[in-house]
């Protein structure tokens, strides 16, 4: 009676479980007399023990004891465990030498244990716990006893019960406050920290903690957010293998872990706690995917964990969604700097037009930082409202605009940007927003135009150039099926501008250039074209002509007239007062196919012609020019292969005294053409000139000359003839000229001194210096130079001066009316006595009859050439004919 009045007591007073089980073990040691008393809790984890909770008994104790209630692990064969098991009240009345003591035979010895018994503490459902009693005597207990026990073990039972019930409410009651205050916490970077602690607190935990399992590191977590004692743990990666938790992550929802030093032994976190229970639940991912741990960790043992875990699963709902919201943000984030990156300015406005991204591009393009522009709608200065309405229009159309706008950044600066902006629409296919990616391309644009201008424009006039010229001939051409107007094209040539250039220098002949492309651009209309083709060439396309080819004709004409007459002008260039004129040729196209080419060749062709017509005239092309083009084109041809077959010819003309006594020959070349028979130099030497080829052709006749000469010194009939070679311009200009001659008299054995080299007047003009310098050269071996044609051009006293001339030729053209022609006489009679001033030889050509031979005679000249004497003819012919006189007896002189 006095346990159950003490028992009562006890129940009484006590107001927590820990104070109830305590102050019951010591009564039932002190006044029940039993030697050690001690209740235990039957873990519900998956270690099956009986852990104890309170204990009385003096010395005696617990420490380093194992029970279990699993009847197949070694610590649970023992009667506590049975009456877990079985929920029965499990006696023994000599425990030393009992099989079911074995584990813990050496314990009862020393603690001299000798009967007990067990009873099992039940709620409605199971068994919780265990109350064992020890007696130091063998023995069963009487029944009236082991009833008294049952009633008290029962209300113990209901009292710890009641107690649990008080404490658990309140504890939840807590809990839930502090949790619900700590979910409805922001989010952010800082959440799950201040989450962790308040959860720990909540919990009334020790420690607590979210890991998250590592993706890059299988088998591993992080912890991301912990704190023990109220600090803040230091964040580090952990092994999961062989702990419980990697069960928790693989095979269950919940952990509740009792003894953690021994779970965890390679954690000295939990080591350092000195941890004893720890209670965790799993992450999951919104697919259910496992992704870290969330828990609790106890100094304690823990007696119940029913609430800590369930409110932990709130937590791990929570927190699960805090993760995925900071991993979704992360991957933003790196989103956003991978855009940042981008060189591009890259723009997402709402429909509402409010910017709601800006890029670090945009920053850099425009000037606006993403806090001046996000919220905001754009400047006007980048997109004025018409560009805003038309842009919004096209994009509600199709979806996506791209295009270019001239946009003004935040410092007033101008940028030209391309864009590219798509409208992206909700699930309910609404318009939603507006990307836009847009590309700077101020400098490119700017880049191209010059590369443009640089490329298609002549950088002195700045007109079209050829390139430009024949892309937009090209484009009339294949336009024109479209259209039936006429075009024309004028090919226009100044005349004389080689002059200009040479004798008042490069910079003024440029200065008349830039004013004739001025002149010319005056005349024509905006959608016609002018443009310089090179040098003094220019070209002016006419488009949009009439229909009728007269009509186009004379517009074309009037239009190259006024053309001619704007060029007539004086040019003023650098204080002085220039004249100059053109020659145009003009050529119709739009009703013919024709290349681009051979529009240009045509109005070229006709602009020769207006030049050969005496110049600063117009002229369009005939069809007739186009035959002797051709024709030209096709002996230009011939003549090239010419020399390989052997069709040239020297032939001899002699050079006679008046007496008929033989000075010389004069060597002229002759083509015996495959079908048009001998032709004579007229028909090829200018086309020789023109193509080039007269280098190839003055060498074989320079050699072939030569060669006669060299034979004819071994012939006594032949030996004391001179002989003279024709040497055209462009021929003795070539670097290789003085060699040649060197060579072919060298070659052929040749005596230099019979040897003259004939030269027109114009070989001389172009480079005094250098003509004198050649012509020393030469004359070093003895050959002689004869002026051909002396009297038609420009002849210049002063280099009869300085070059070693020999000779003056008299040219046909005064000798042919030089017995009825004052005019020609005075000329003739003027070279006389200018060669015999110099010292000169004077010849005349051309003399067909005695009274001309006469004449020349009367004026002093005494030496002559010409059909009087012979024609021309071929080695052996002339060497047949010097066997007789040159002059028959009526044509001696008088
Ligand atoms: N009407 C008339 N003509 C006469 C008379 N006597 C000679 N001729 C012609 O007058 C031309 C004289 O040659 P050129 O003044 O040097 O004029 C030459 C010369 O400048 C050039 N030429 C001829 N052979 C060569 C040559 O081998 N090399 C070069 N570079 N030019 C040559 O071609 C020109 C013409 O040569 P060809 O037709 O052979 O014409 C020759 C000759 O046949 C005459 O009494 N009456």
């Amino acid at each position: 009676m006095r346990l159950l009045s003490g028992c009562v007591d006890l129940i009484a007073q006590a107001s927590t479980e820990m104070q109830l089980l305590n102050a019951f073990c010591a009564l039932m040691t002190v006044s029940g007399g039993y030697v050690f008393c001690w209740i235990g809790q039957a873990l519900e984890d998956d270690s099956f023990k009986i852990r104890p909770i309170a204990q009385a008994g003096g010395e005696r104790s617990l420490e380093g004891i194992e029970i279990s209630w699993s009847s197949s692990l070694p610590f649970g064969g023992g009667p506590c465990g049975e009456a877990v098991r079985t929920g029965q009240v499990v006696e023994c009345s000599d425990m030393v030498g009992s099989d079911r003591f074995n584990p813990w035979q050496e314990r009862i010895v020393r603690d001299g244990l000798r009967s007990m018994i067990c009873f099992p503490l039940n709620d409605v459902s199971r068994t919780f716990g265990v109350l064992a009693l020890y007696r130091d005597v063998i023995g069963a207990l009487p029944a009236q006893e082991v009833h008294l026990l049952t009633q008290l073990e029962k209300q113990i039972a209901q009292a710890l019960l009641g107690l649990r019930a008080r404490a658990d409410h309140s504890q939840t009651e807590s809990i839930m406050i502090r949790t619900a205050t700590a979910l409805s916490a922001s989010h952010g970077s800082e959440f799950l920290w201040r989450l962790v602690a308040s959860m720990t607190e909540a919990l009334g935990a020790d420690g607590g903690f979210i890991a998250r399992c590592l993706s890059e590191n299988p088998g591993h977590a992080r912890l991301i957010a912990g704190v023990i004692d109220g600090e803040r743990a230091t964040p580090s990666d952990f092994a999961l293998a062989g702990t419980p938790s990697e069960d928790l992550l693989t095979q269950r929802e919940w952990l509740v872990c009792d003894d953690v030093a021994s779970r965890y032994p390679a954690y000295p976190l939990f080591e350092k706690m000195k941890a004893q229970a720890y209670v965790a639940v799993r992450l999951e991912d919104f697919d259910g995917t496992p992704i870290g741990i969330i828990g609790v960790i106890f100094r304690e043992p823990l007696l119940r964990s029913a609430v800590i875990r369930s409110t932990l699963q709130i937590y791990a709902i929570r927190v699960a969604g805090e993760i995925e919201r900071q991993d979704a943000d992360t991957k933003l984030a790196e989103h956003v700097a991978l855009l940042d990156k981008a060189q591009d300015a890259i723009i997402v406005r709402g429909i509402d037009q409010r910017v709601q991204f800006w890029n670090a591009g945009a920053q850099r393009l425009y000037g606006w930082s993403a806090n001046e522009a996000i919220g905001n709608a754009l400047p006007e200065s980048m997109l004025s409202v018409e560009d805003q309405q038309h842009i919004q229009q096209q994009l509600l159309d199709t979806g996506e605009w791209t295009g270019i706008l001239r946009q003004r950044c935040k410092n007033g600066r101008l940028v030209l940007v391309e864009g590219h902006w798509t409208l992206a629409r909700g699930d309910d296919k609404q318009p939603r927003s507006i990307l836009m990616i847009d590309t700077d391309i101020t400098e490119r644009t700017a880049a191209e135009a010059e590369i443009q201008q640089l490329a298609f424009y002549d950088s002195l006039t700045g007109l079209p150039n050829r390139r430009l010229l024949l892309d937009r001939l090209q484009q009339v051409q294949s336009s024109r099926s479209r259209s039936h107007h006429n075009s024309a094209l004028l090919f226009i040539d100044l005349d004389n501008f080689k002059t200009l250039n040479d004798t008042l220098g490069h910079d003024m002949g440029d200065a008349l250039l830039q004013q004739v492309a001025q002149r010319l651009s005056s005349c024509v209309r905006s959608d016609d074209t002018v443009g310089r083709l090179g040098g003094d060439e220019f070209v002016v396309m006419l488009v949009d002509l009439e229909d009728a080819p007269g009509a186009a004709a004379s517009h074309a004409a009037q239009v190259g007239e006024k053309i001619l007459q704007a060029l007539r002008q004086p040019y003023q260039i650098s204080d002085c007062s220039y004249h100059s004129t053109a020659s145009i040729g003009i050529t119709l196209f739009g009703h013919e196919d024709m290349s681009v080419t051979e529009l240009l060749k045509r109005a070229d062709m006709a602009m020769y012609q207006a030049k050969a017509a005496g110049r600063d005239t117009l002229r369009f092309f005939a069809s007739a020019m186009q035959v002797s083009v051709t024709a030209r084109a096709l002996l230009e041809n011939q003549l090239r292969n010419a020399a390989g077959k052997n069709q040239f010819e020297l032939h001899y003309q002699a050079q006679v005294k008046g007496d008929g006594t033989l000075i010389g020959a004069e060597a002229l070349v002759r083509w015996h053409h495959p079908t048009r028979g001998m032709l004579l130099p007229a028909a090829f030497i200018g086309l020789a000139e023109e193509s080039g080829q007269i280098l190839a052709l003055g060498r074989w006749i320079l050699e072939a000359g030569c060669a006669q000469l060299a034979r004819w010194q071994n012939k006594p009939l032949t030996a004391s003839v001179r002989l003279a070679i024709n040497v055209s311009a462009r021929q003795f200009r070539h670097p290789r000229f003085v060699d040649d001659v060197y060579r072919a008299i060298r070659e052929s054995g040749a005596d230099p001194h019979q040897l003259k080299l004939e030269m027109t007047e114009s070989v001389l003009f172009d480079d005094i210096y250098d003509t004198s310098a050649r012509m020393s050269e030469i004359r070093k071996l003895g050959v002689g130079f004869s002026l051909d044609d002396f009297g038609t051009g420009y002849s210049s006293l002063s280099y009869l001066k300085i070059l070693p001339i020999d000779q003056l030729k008299i040219d046909q053209s005064f000798v042919r009316d030089v017995q009825t022609n004052k005019g020609d006489a005075a000329i003739a009679r003027t070279i006389v006595s200018l060669a015999d001033s110099f010292g000169l030889e004077v010849i005349a050509e051309g003399v067909e009859n005695r009274g001309q031979r006469d004449h020349l005679a009367a004026l002093g000249c005494h030496s002559y050439q010409g059909f009087l004497f012979n024609r021309p003819m071929p080695a052996s012919q002339f060497e047949q004919r010097l066997g007789q006189p040159f002059v028959s007896e009526n044509m001696r002189m008088h």
